[in-house]
């Protein structure tokens, strides 16, 4: 009986009068703006798959490319209320069909799909400043964890890929996690709280106006676990890594581009720094290299350094400089075998915020190494064997990647296992016994050689005689004084 036109007033007055009395307002989220995707509604849908309170039991499965795991969310028209600092947000999936297929330059999906936010009136101004944001970096979050991690690597000699990319990259799959970690539990929870509060320290960081980064120093003897601990922290932040092999850079301006090129929650290693380049002088370490390369003709040219040759300057700019700074979010781990050759500007706190000692296996680290390969907890192995395992295991020496070859060789006969591993660390004690027992009679010998050698000089025999005498009458008079 109403033409169109009339039915549209009706209802869009309704509408009007509506929400006037409704306490309620309403946010449409769509899928596709115009012709663009809306980040916003992939950011929702990744964000409510988290919700633990999705009531439907028609739920939403999907897997992205490069991911390991699932994300599941909300289906269509299905809903969820959402809590957040104490307001309460209804979210609906609204799917429609697609009226007709307007003109578009891209072809548009048959449905049409959106997000519609329900909430207070009073709450707009807080949701719409806190939540949104709130609900993007869940959403990042939950990306990052269930995408694969990535190894990146500078090591094919400074060439770029098709896209002008300077890092080759593959999915990082190191099973290594802070649990199969031997180490001491005391450091390592140390370990994995500086790391949290890294990580969740953007705020801190603003405020005291430091660069949102941190530096680790791993040291200790091969095989203690360094490169294990870089792939543990990547899994435990859900970072990429960016593998530096200083040896394929060049140039300073090599190393800030590639520098550039690296993103926002990552690890960036250099591993054996010691053995990476030359680093012992600060300022001018390869000039001699730098002449020898470089043509007659050119000696002059050339930026910083020489700008010829990659320099610990340089080195120390990439990690602490204004170029550490381009992004945000990182974490510097240097390795190596030898902390006594590294220059001590590289050594200096600010630059290196944490040095780590990876030692050799201690009693609690071999407790760690018998629960993970062997299933073994300290109950299940008798007592006098775990006493003496206790007592050689400091004194042994042995690291943990000898450890495990112990284990992993017998586990299938986990007694045979622990008796092999008793064995090896008793003969791993006699050895070191036996040449700190050399070393010391060695050193005696050596000793009692040199005051032969004293005496028999008539010079310094003279003299030790004479410094004797003089003691002697020294003495004598400190007595008759007292
Ligand atoms: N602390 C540890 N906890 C558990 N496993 C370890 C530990 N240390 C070493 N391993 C085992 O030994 C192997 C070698 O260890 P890793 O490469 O991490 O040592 P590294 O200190 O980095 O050695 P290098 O200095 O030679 O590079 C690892 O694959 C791991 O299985």
């Amino acid at each position: 009986v109403f033409p169109p036109e009339l039915r549209f007033g009706i209802l869009k007055i309704s509408n009007r009068i509506f929400n006037w009395f409704s306490s309620y307002c309403y946010f449409d989220i769509t899928e596709i703006d115009g012709v663009n995707t809306n980040e916003l509604y992939n950011a929702v849908q990744l964000y409510l798959s988290s919700s633990a309170s999705i009531t439907g039991s028609r739920v939403s499965l999907t897997r992205a490319l490069n991911s390991s795991g699932f994300t599941y969310g909300l289906a269509n028209n299905d809903s969820l209320v959402d809590s957040f600092n104490g307001i309460t947000a209804y979210w609906e999936h609204v799917v429609t069909q697609r009226q007709s297929q307007t003109f578009s330059w891209r072809p548009l999906p048959d449905e049409k799909r959106g997000f519609s936010l329900k909430i207070k009136k009073k709450d707009k101004a807080y949701i719409l400043k806190y939540y949104l944001d709130y609900v993007i970096e869940k959403a990042n979050d939950i990306r990052r964890k269930n995408q694969d991690r990535l190894l990146y690597t500078n090591s094919r000699g400074g060439s770029l890929d098709s896209r002008g990319h300077p890092w080759e990259s593959v999915p990082f799959k190191h099973p290594s996690t802070f649990d199969t970690l031997a180490m001491d539990p005391s450091k390592k929870t140390e370990l994995m709280a500086d790391l949290r509060d890294f990580a969740d320290g953007q705020a801190f960081y603003q405020t005291t106006g430091r660069a949102w980064k941190r530096g680790y120093l791993l040291y200790g003897p091969p095989g203690t676990g360094k490169s294990s601990m870089i792939a543990a922290m990547a899994n435990y932040l859900g970072y990429d890594i960016y593998d530096l092999e200083l040896t394929e850079v060049n140039t300073n301006s090599e190393l800030h581009k590639l520098l550039m090129k690296t993103t926002s929650k990552s690890i960036i290693v250099i591993e054996d720094i010691d053995c990476s380049i030359n680093l012992s002088n600060r300022n001018k370490p390869n000039k001699k290299k730098q002449f020898e390369t470089v043509q007659p003709e050119m000696r002059n040219a050339g930026g910083e350094d020489g700008g010829n040759s990659i320099t610990l300057s340089g080195l120390l700019n990439f990690t602490d400089g204004l170029w550490s700074c381009c992004g945000s979010e990182r974490i510097f781990v240097f390795t190596t075998n030898h902390i006594e050759k590294l220059d001590p500007a590289l050594l200096r706190s600010g630059r290196m915020d944490m040095h780590i000692f990876m030692s050799y296996c201690s009693f609690p680290a071999l407790k760690i190494l018998l629960k993970n390969y062997l299933g073994l907890g300290e109950g299940d192995i008798e007592k006098n064997v775990l006493n003496e395992l206790e007592e050689v295991v400091d004194e042994a020496k042995m690291t943990p990647a000898d450890i495990s070859e112990v284990l992993i060789k017998n586990r299938r006969n986990k007694k045979k296992a622990v008796l092999e591993l008793l064995v090896a660390l008793r003969v791993k004690k006699a050895e070191k016994n036996r040449i700190k027992n050399l070393i010391d009679v060695e050193e005696e010998e050596e000793e009692e050689e040199q005051e032969k050698r004293t005496l028999e000089s008539p010079k310094e025999g003279g003299e030790l005689v004479e410094n004797c005498i003089k003691g002697n009458e020294e003495l004598e008079e400190d007595l008759v004084m007292n």
